[in-house]
């Protein structure tokens, strides 16, 4: 279960973005977060992947209470998470090539003698060709990158998935591949996901179940408002 309590964060302690916000997601299932631009889902988002440190409030993975963010985290927990975002050419390095690009997390925990098998089993699954592997981010179309970002997301099998408006810049056929790919994945791992975005009709058919970002509230003196989703 990934269990978020009572999140405040944002960039500013003095005027926090998400304010007591709580959200939890079930062992293997999937929850939509819907709301519009500018509201804080992505903030809530890295809050949850353990990339931003809230002000305030408790995040529990899998029974675990989270004692720190990004490299504080430990590597167990960090490693839980695979994260994709909106913009792929701002999460990929320019400079590497989409192969070393996907094996990177695996570089990274000690395990690059994986990667080549890693990456090629990786890369048919997301749908990029050998000759595209070897390619850099400026060679590639952003639905191309998107692919390797999401096979990079994957290389470690997390357990949760967090997708931020993952196909927000993609067109239709591969935002359909694309979450076929997460569903194909979780399917065989049991994984669960959050998926953050503000289609609705890309979520409602894509998730279990879907939480609007205004549904789950703030708390108050009388109690919690916050909406569960299990
Ligand atoms: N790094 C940052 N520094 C300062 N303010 C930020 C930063 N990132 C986001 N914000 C602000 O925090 C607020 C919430 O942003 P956030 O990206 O979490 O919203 P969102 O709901 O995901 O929006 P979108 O759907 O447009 O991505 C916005 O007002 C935004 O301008």
């Amino acid at each position: 279960m990934l269990e978020l309590s009572r999140i405040t964060a944002g960039y500013d302690r003095r005027a926090p973005v998400v304010r007591e916000v709580s959200l939890t997601v079930g062992s293997g299932r999937s929850v939509g977060l819907l709301g519009p631009s500018g509201c804080g889902k992505s903030t809530l988002a890295r809050v949850a992947a353990l990339l931003h440190r809230p002000d305030s409030g408790t995040v529990v993975v899998d029974g675990a209470p989270v004692r720190g963010w990004r490299h504080r985290a430990p590597r167990e927990q960090r490693t839980a998470f695979g994260v994709v975002f909106q913009q792929p050419r701002l999460a990929a390095d320019p400079r590497m090539r989409l192969a070393d690009l996907i094996a990177e997390p695996l570089r990274a925990t000690g395990r690059r003698n994986e990667a080549a098998e890693a990456v090629a089993g990786l890369a048919e699954r997301v749908g990029l060709s050998r000759e595209l592997l070897g390619r850099r981010p400026h060679e590639v179309s952003d639905g191309q990158l998107q692919r390797a970002c999401l096979a990079r997301a994957l290389v470690l099998r997390p357990r949760w998935l967090i997708c931020d408006e993952m196909t927000a810049m993609l067109d239709a056929s591969t935002a359909a591949a694309l979450v076929a790919a997460v569903e194909t994945y979780r399917a065989e791992s049991g994984a669960g996901l959050l998926a953050v975005g503000h289609d609705s009709v890309l979520l409602n058919r894509w998730c279990d179940e879907t939480v609007r970002w205004d549904e789950l509230g703030a708390e108050d003196a009388s109690g919690p408002l916050a909406k569960d989703v299990r």
